[in-house]
């Protein structure tokens, strides 16, 4: 909207109109899944997040398989084939409701549904993916073990032979939806280096336990798996995926998601924090005429901003194939710590109101510190990047 005075002040949420670049259908999909989140996640999400559990994962599994949101931006088996940005946007919007929910696409999407339509073979992208993509059937990844984290490669889990079958024995830590979960995608070492399998949940020998007392992304179910002398048939092997990169190029999927996903948090702390800046008084005025304050909210306008540009810029390279792993790694680190900042000044303007569920400022701030970890922490992006630009590892 322009008038004879010239454009007209940004909006506080687009500063830099990202979103006027997304494609109709794009645009769409935001509508469509931010009125979804409006609707039905953010009425309850305080008070899930205060049990520490999504009350029924299946119900919640089905919505997010009618808006098709699982596998979103594959193509084929059920799934919408929608672009990388749309992806993107959908990530966004649900995060703006809470980092946990979004993490429960992510991990059924980019990371399980992922695994398989990458890696598997005709006959389980068949048997698998429709139902995943519909959230009839919940798939969750196994990489992380107790003693075995950023360093993948270090994983106990062992797969050996027996006859045609596959014997696995180890223990996977902090996996998302374990406990609820249809299927696992396990990494396993075998005599032929890293290997995934497909385990159905209700294996013989396979046990998942849900994690408790967990002080961040509690809107969300974290489990250990315990696979003991589990056995599979041949059939059971993602025939595709030989070594640790196939792993690891499931997670950059899922990253991708992370980058958009916390520009809708960050998004949500700062407007919180503007509405309340604007209505509470304290020395006879609002605390957003204070020059302090001020400072604070464009520091978090630039952060909420420029996260959102990085994205929507990664979201392109990934539509034109052009996307560097290296890239998405700067995104995941950049875009990470602006929304810790910005979640952390939310919380400061919040004053003791900030401290409670009643705003969604420390609940977010909260679930950035697991964001901050897991899909390779700030430090493993820090030295990623810092291998892209000087050509030397400095991992180990
Ligand atoms: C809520 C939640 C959900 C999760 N969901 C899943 C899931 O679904 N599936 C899954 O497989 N995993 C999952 N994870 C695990 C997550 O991916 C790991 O926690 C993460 O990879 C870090 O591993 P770690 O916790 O063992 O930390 P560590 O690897 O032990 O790291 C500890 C610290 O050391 C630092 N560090 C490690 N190596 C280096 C180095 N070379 N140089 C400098 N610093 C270093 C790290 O950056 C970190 O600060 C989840 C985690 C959480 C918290």
């Amino acid at each position: 909207m322009t008038d004879q005075r010239g454009p007209a002040v940004p909006a506080p949420d687009d500063f830099l109109a990202v979103d006027a670049a997304l494609t109709a259908e794009e645009t769409a999909i935001r509508d469509t899944v931010r009125d979804f989140a409006a609707r039905e996640l953010l009425p309850g999400v305080a008070d899930w997040f205060d049990a520490g559990t999504i009350p029924d994962p299946r119900a919640l599994a089905k919505a997010f398989g009618e808006l098709g949101l699982f596998g979103m931006h594959l193509s084929g088996y059920g799934c919408a084939g929608a672009s990388a940005t749309a992806y993107g946007v959908a990530c966004r919007e649900l995060e703006a409701v809470d980092s946990g929910l979004r993490s429960f696409v992510s991990v059924q999407g980019s990371l399980a549904m992922a695994a398989i339509h990458k890696y598997g073979s005709e006959e389980q992208k068949t048997s698998w993916l429709p139902r995943m993509a519909a959230g009839e059937v919940i798939g969750c990844f196994g990489l992380t073990e107790p003693d075995s984290g950023s360093d993948p490669g270090s994983m106990r889990t062992r797969a050996r032979r027996d006859g045609s079958d596959w014997i696995l024995d180890g223990t996977k830590m902090w996996i998302t939806n374990g406990s609820v979960a249809d299927v696992a995608v396990v990494w396993a070492a075998t005599d032929d280096g890293i290997r995934g399998f497909l385990v159905p949940t209700d294996a013989p020998g396979f046990t998942a336990n849900t994690v408790h007392r967990k002080l961040s992304l509690r809107a969300s179910i974290t489990s250990e798996l315990v696979l003991d002398g589990v056995r599979l048939p041949g059939t059971a092997l993602l025939p595709g995926a030989t070594g640790l990169g196939a792993p690891l190029s499931c997670l950059n999927e899922a990253r991708f998601g992370i980058v958009w996903g916390v520009v809708g948090a960050a998004r949500t702390c700062y407007l919180a924090a503007l509405d309340y800046a604007g209505t509470r008084v304290q020395f006879g005025r609002p605390i957003a005429g204070f020059q302090l304050t001020q400072r604070k909210l464009a520091d978090m306008v630039v952060d909420v901003n420029q996260a959102g540009l990085t994205a929507a810029r990664l979201g392109r390279l990934k539509d034109a194939g052009q996307c560097h792993h290296t890239q998405v790694s700067f995104g995941k680190f950049a875009n990470v710590a602006a929304a810790q900042r910005v979640a952390a000044a939310a919380r400061s303007i919040h004053g003791a109101n900030g401290i409670t569920l009643e705003y969604p400022v420390l609940r977010h701030l909260l679930n950035l510190e697991t964001v901050a970890t897991y899909e390779g922490t700030e430090e493993v992006h820090a030295l990623s990047i810092g291998q892209a630009v000087t050509g030397l590892s400095a991992f180990r």
